[in-house]
């Protein structure tokens, strides 16, 4: 599943590595870092663009990306809060960012805060540069001995503590994705967040701003911790309580804090960045020529083997494409979609539908996009893609649920309430469904785009039977040509879809023959 991308804006400073593999692979950019700041011409500028490349200075809100026609965006470096995932999980646009590019330069820069609150780095030189040389007022402590806790033990918080534990650091931490014995392996001891604080001498944050992370730490948190406690943010603004740290810098509760990151960038209130213990630095986590060439590198390279249906390596928001990516799948898709266009016949929102797919264990992967492939065809939206069609038909009310049966004949079933709707496979990959009426499925359900088809639904299996002879008669006598049937029965109902040879078909006739037909549609 290859992704469109014709032309690529960037409205970032990134690495001229970045636009040199875009363009070798034959895409078009248009590099504009002033669009950062001008949302206007942005507006005006995104829409002939398949594709965005940002760092953090762009804002991506949700009618920047409702305004355009993207496939996907890029973000060279780690965080995506500037863009807003949400509006374009919607939308359908693939977010990728590049997971490890700037581990180390971000790790780095957090030692160096570490080392740099320890011993006054920051104000000392600022004296000097004053010409003072005052050695009194600047008595630093040995980091040997002392804790650092660290909050947040994915890649840039392990680094941190390796890095640190080399100064004879202990190293405690808390990650509530990484257990006690996975932490211990690397050398760091778990703590829950409420034993951790008073332990620390030193506090570093490596979690991305979101809801249960904003001003993590706070007023109440500096009270639990020792006094002159040192904390590191070089994550994201806010995750600290910038006025609660304020008044524990204030008050000697904290003993010195160092940021890189601010909830505004850059900060109008300078109140922080102006007190004598605050090591402040204008978010350069990720600046260093190592680390803005690999992200540069990495975020073209992964556009690249998007476009070309490789890889979709960094995509946060395109679960169900990553396995619809190779093409063996694609016949799959297109099954899931047939059978949500086949049920939106029969069902309405709200619903709930079970997934059921059994077979083999690609028939488990495939799992991963049949549901958004259902919605898809049940939405009959040509704005849905297999990005935003679950979070779509959910919106509409329709629960889409999976089920793994290993084993079985490589089918996919839609079951509602218990009730088999539909079962289907692609062709060659089913011997014959039990339940089905004595016809091969493999050939009854190789369905082929813009086949006309005429699908219907009884109360009974016999009323079904009965049915379906009028509705072969009817057709016979109109003259079109049926090229295969699927027939479908529980206990309860029966189901029908007849694939004709040529479309058009009378319905008044039909309904005159008194046949009820619950759709005639085109997949
Ligand atoms: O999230 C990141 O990758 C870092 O904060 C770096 O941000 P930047 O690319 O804007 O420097």
């Amino acid at each position: 599943m290859a992704l469109k991308l014709n032309s690529v804006l960037i409205t970032d400073d990134v690495d001229p590595k970045c636009i040199d593999i875009l363009k070798r692979n034959g895409v078009e950019v248009v590099f504009n870092p002033k669009l950062a700041k001008d949302k206007e011409a942005l507006l005006a500028e995104l829409p002939r663009h398949d594709g965005l490349i940002v760092r953090s200075a762009t804002k991506v809100t949700a009618d920047v990306i409702n305004a355009s026609n993207l496939s996907i965006i890029g973000r060279a470096g780690t965080g995506t809060d500037n863009i807003d995932s949400v509006a374009a999980t919607n939308k359908g646009v693939i977010v990728m960012n590049t997971p490890g590019g700037n581990t180390i330069s971000a790790a780095e820069l957090t030692c160096a805060m570490i080392c740099g609150l320890s011993r006054n780095i920051g104000t000392a030189c600022i004296s000097m540069k004053e010409g003072r040389w005052d050695r009194k007022l600047f008595m630093g402590s040995e980091l040997q001995g002392k804790t650092l806790a660290v909050v947040g033990l994915g890649r840039i918080g392990r680094e941190v503590a390796s890095r640190m534990r080399s100064f004879g650091m202990k190293t405690i931490g808390y990650d509530p994705l990484v257990s006690a014995e996975e932490s211990a392996a690397f050398d760091v001891t778990s703590y829950p967040l409420e034993e951790l604080w008073p332990l620390a001498d030193y506090i570093t944050v490596h979690v991305p701003l979101i809801p249960p992370t904003k001003n993590l730490i706070n007023g109440s948190v500096f009270s639990k911790c020792k006094k002159g406690v040192k904390v590191i943010n070089c994550a994201r603004g806010g995750i600290i309580d910038e006025v609660e740290l304020l008044e524990a810098l204030n008050s000697g509760q904290c003993g010195g804090a160092g940021l890189d990151v601010f909830v505004q960038e850059p900060p109008k209130d300078q109140s922080l960045v102006q007190h004598p213990n605050v090591l402040a630095t204008p978010h350069l986590g990720a600046s260093t020529t190592e680390a803005q060439s690999r992200v540069a590198e990495e975020i073209a390279q992964q556009f690249i083997d998007a476009r070309d249906g490789k890889s979709l390596f960094g995509a946060l928001n395109a679960k169900a494409l990553v396995n619809a990516m190779d093409p063996v799948q694609q016949p799959m898709i297109e099954l899931g979609r047939c059978m949500g266009v086949m049920a939106s016949c029969v069902v309405s929102a709200p619903s709930k539908l079970l997934v059921k797919a059994s077979g083999d264990a690609g028939m488990k992967t495939a799992l991963s996009f049949l549901p958004a492939a259902v919605g898809i065809g049940l939405m009959k939206n040509s704005a849905l893609n297999l990005i935003n069609a679950p979070a779509l038909a959910k919106a509409a009310g329709y629960e889409l649920c999976t089920e793994y049966v290993a084993g079985g004949d490589n089918s996919v079933s839609l079951v509602q309430d218990g009730v088999n709707l539909f079962t289907g496979c692609v062709e060659g990959k089913c011997s014959v469904l039990t339940q089905l009426a004595g016809v091969p499925l493999h050939n009854a359900m190789t369905l082929v785009s813009g086949s006309s088809y005429i699908m219907f639904t009884t109360s009974t299996k016999q009323a079904k039977d009965e049915a379906l002879i009028t509705l072969l008669g009817s057709l016979g006598s109109q003259g079109v040509a049926v090229s295969s049937l699927v027939t479908g029965s529980s206990e309860t109902n029966g189901a029908c879809l007849v694939q004709l040879s040529s479309a058009p078909l009378n319905t008044e006739a039909l309904a005159a023959a008194g046949i009820q037909v619950c759709k005639h549609f085109v997949l």
